[in-house]
């Protein structure tokens, strides 16, 4: 694999508040990592000492092996980053470090109608500026792209230009991070997903496991009599269980067993399922993710 970004044991300090708190990463080429996180748990901080934009406090950022090569990383303009007053056009003429590219990019988002690109950026749109943005970060030429909340005011038919684009740059040998609250763009986009609570990563799952099935299924179950978590964890099938009320748990299977069995195992302890469902993907990581937040704040 050829590895392009490295993160090593990455602090960020503001005055005495640790921001980010040990962060280590690496990405191969073609990798498209999102980064989710809660309000406030460091994820622009993060993108940010990727771009070369916050000096680390302590740790290191390797691209391709070599230390702070901030000149291959490319971060995502916010709408407040643009001259307002000037056009589209020349917005892109001034901020890009390759015009011609930004065009095509923004001709791939769908935003290429002269209309647009002559208007003053101050009358675009959220949506608009939005991709005006992500079109000038993406013409850079770099080995890392940094994109924050990118969907954020796209409609879905921008949104799901900016999926391809996103897959067809990756599979070019660059990579991307993307902090994003969406997690249908994430299941679109990435290959790989890192939970971020309190400026740590807490949590690393590879997308493409899911997506092959291999991971394990995720179920809720309503059973019909009293049964205690201990219980369910003794069971052959159960890798994990979680309650969620009197009867009800998330229950992870253990690879290889299906629900029948485990069906049968609860049958012989008198117990029977009411109610259950399969969890999707989405659902899944929205169930880790949510789980880590309430660990988080019992701490
Ligand atoms: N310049 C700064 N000085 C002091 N604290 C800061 C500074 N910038 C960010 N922070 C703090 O760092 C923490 C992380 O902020 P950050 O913007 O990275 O979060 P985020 O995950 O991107 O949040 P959001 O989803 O709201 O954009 C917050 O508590 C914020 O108040």
């Amino acid at each position: 694999m050829n590895r392009i970004l490295k993160v090593d044991n990455l602090k960020i300090k503001f005055k005495n508040d640790l921001i980010l708190n040990n962060i280590s990463l690496s990405l191969n080429a073609g990798d498209v990592y999102a980064l989710v996180g809660i309000n406030g748990s460091g994820k622009t901080t993060l993108l940010s000492s990727l771009a070369g934009l916050l000096s680390p406090t302590s740790g290191n950022i390797f691209i391709e092996e070599k230390l702070n090569q901030f000149n291959q990383t490319s971060m995502s303009f916010q709408p407040t980053s643009f001259y307002a007053h000037l056009t589209g056009n020349d917005n892109v003429r001034l901020l890009s470090p390759d015009p011609q590219r930004a065009l095509n990019i923004l001709k791939k988002l769908d935003l290429t109608t002269s209309q647009i690109m002559k208007k003053k950026v101050k009358t675009l749109s959220f949506g608009q500026k939005q991709r005006l943005g992500i079109a000038i970060a993406l013409s850079k030429n770099a080995k890392v792209y940094l994109l924050d909340e990118p969907t954020n005011g796209l409609d879905i038919y921008s949104y799901n230009k900016l999926v391809e684009v996103i897959h067809e740059m990756s599979n070019q040998g660059c990579c991307f991070v993307i902090a994003s609250h969406e997690w249908d763009v994430i299941e679109k986009c990435c290959n790989r997903l890192g939970m971020i609570i309190n400026g740590r990563i807490e949590k690393e799952l590879d997308i493409s496991d899911y997506n092959n099935d291999v991971q394990p299924k995720l179920i809720q179950i309503k059973v019909n009599a009293e049964f205690s978590t201990n219980e369910l964890l003794e069971l052959d099938e159960v890798r994990n269980a979680n309650r969620l009320d009197r009867f009800s748990w998330q229950i992870t299977l253990n690879q290889n067993c299906t629900f029948e069995s485990f069906q049968d195992s609860l049958r012989q302890k008198n117990v029977s399922i009411n109610e259950w469902i399969t969890l999707n993907h989405v659902q899944e990581w929205e169930s880790i993710y949510n789980q880590l937040i309430e660990e988080g704040n019992n701490d």
